[in-house]
């Protein structure tokens, strides 16, 4: 059993948005396909994995360092010990292999993202559902596949004005989700306060708004918005400063007593063990958004969930950011508090299987082997289409 190929495509996620910190106007991803010699169903197993938007392109690093390592490795050496598959685990440290500590950004995406292929090869080689398997193996056994979702969206368009963003908002909520996210920051205090109150004009019971900042403030701004917001029962205020800034986030509990979400801009378990150490996070209330493929995958993400554990967190306090399929899965299988979406954004990359319904914030997901990208008839073509 060996891996005979991997390859990746940079691909384009570009839109007219911005928020508080960065425009999407040239945003890409890396695509990946991990193709096997192991055959099910007559065809070779091929695992996929994309990053999330945010972080761009990762083709030379992974072909320069990170391709080399694993296609030159003895394939037995990447092999499951006890089952007849892969070990993402012994996949990981031949991928780190004279990686030294620290600064995690510069390679925890291309990392992640492999990590996310070989995930989805070994599910299908063992045939189930990621889900299924991690329930198995790191889980109580059980999935549940009813996950809760958020619908996030909000961006600054150029001229789409107040109307526009209800427009937007109105329409997450008629697809059956309960809680929709938007943008602030990216505006002046006043009229980020008008954008919030339309919102919430077209909100009804049971239904909630949050609001991502992006990193954007200062201390003195994030406890000005932290003032204003606390006139809106929000469902979380995200990532106010800048996502190294442990002490800015911290303070921020003294002025704000909603929850709070951060940690999509943390790669790594110990830059997400510092935010629990030093960052003041409230077990009890606030949300952490660490996405396994901006940070070393799920290898990683277990890592991150062990040490979660140790601190007293539950892991239903994480809904990871990046709306794939991949947190999905993890959120099904071991228990996760539920995942982000872009209904509109990003496509094909996010979202969901086909036919899968949001019904009040909820979905559940269908028993396809792997990931499930095959039943997402869009991104399943992309994925193809590298693949052949
Ligand atoms: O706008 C972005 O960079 C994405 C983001 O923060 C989110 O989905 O929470
Ligand atoms: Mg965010």
């Amino acid at each position: 059993m060996k891996i005979v190929d991997i390859r990746e495509a940079t691909k384009p996620i570009k839109s007219d948005i911005r928020n508080a910190y960065i425009d999407f106007s040239r945003m890409t991803l890396s695509l990946v396909a991990v193709v096997t010699d192991v055959v099910r169903d007559g065809k070779p197993v091929i695992g996929y994995g994309f990053n999330s938007n945010g972080r761009y392109g990762q083709g030379s690093m992974m072909r320069e360092r990170f391709f080399p390592r694993l296609l030159e490795a003895d394939p037995a050496s990447l092999l499951d010990d006890v089952r007849d598959n892969f070990d993402p685990h012994k996949i990981w440290r031949t991928l780190m292999t004279n990686e030294k500590p620290g600064g995690h950004g510069e390679r925890s995406v291309a990392v992640g993202t492999i990590d996310m292929a070989v995930w989805d090869a070994v599910a299908k080689i063992e045939g189930k559902p990621l889900f299924q398997l991690l329930a198995e193996r790191y889980g109580n056994g059980t999935p549940n596949r009813k996950v809760f979702v958020y619908a996030a969206g909000g961006y600054y368009w150029p001229g789409q004005g107040i109307e526009g963003l209800q427009r937007e908002m109105q329409s997450y909520l008629d697809r059956g989700y309960s809680v929709v996210k938007k943008k602030i920051g990216g505006a002046p205090l006043d009229e980020d306060r008008r954008r919030i109150e339309a919102v919430l004009r077209l909100l009804k019971p049971g239904q909630e708004l949050a609001v991502d900042a992006n990193g954007r403030f200062d201390l003195p701004t994030a406890i000005e918005y932290a003032k204003a917001l606390s006139n809106y029962d929000l469902f979380w205020y995200e990532e106010p400063g800048d996502p190294l800034d442990y002490a800015l986030q911290a303070e921020l509990a003294n002025h704000y007593a909603g929850p709070m979400a951060t940690g999509e801009n943390l790669f790594s378990m110990q830059d997400a063990r510092n935010l629990i150490r030093y960052g003041g996070m409230r077990p009890d209330r606030d949300w952490l958004q660490f996405d396994c493929a901006l940070s070393y995958g799920l290898v990683e993400y277990l890592r991150t969930l062990d040490m979660l554990k140790e601190h007293g967190w539950s892991p239903r306090r994480c809904v990871p950011h990046g709306g794939h399929q991949m947190s999905l899965a993890i959120a099904a299988g071991l228990g996760l508090g539920g995942n982000e979406s872009y209904p509109d954004l990003f496509q094909p990359y996010g979202g969901f299987p086909d036919g899968v319904q949001v019904e009040d914030g909820y979905v559940t997901l269908p028993d396809l082997p792997g990931i499930g990208f095959e039943g997402k008839s869009d991104l399943y073509r992309e994925m193809r289409d590298l693949a052949s």
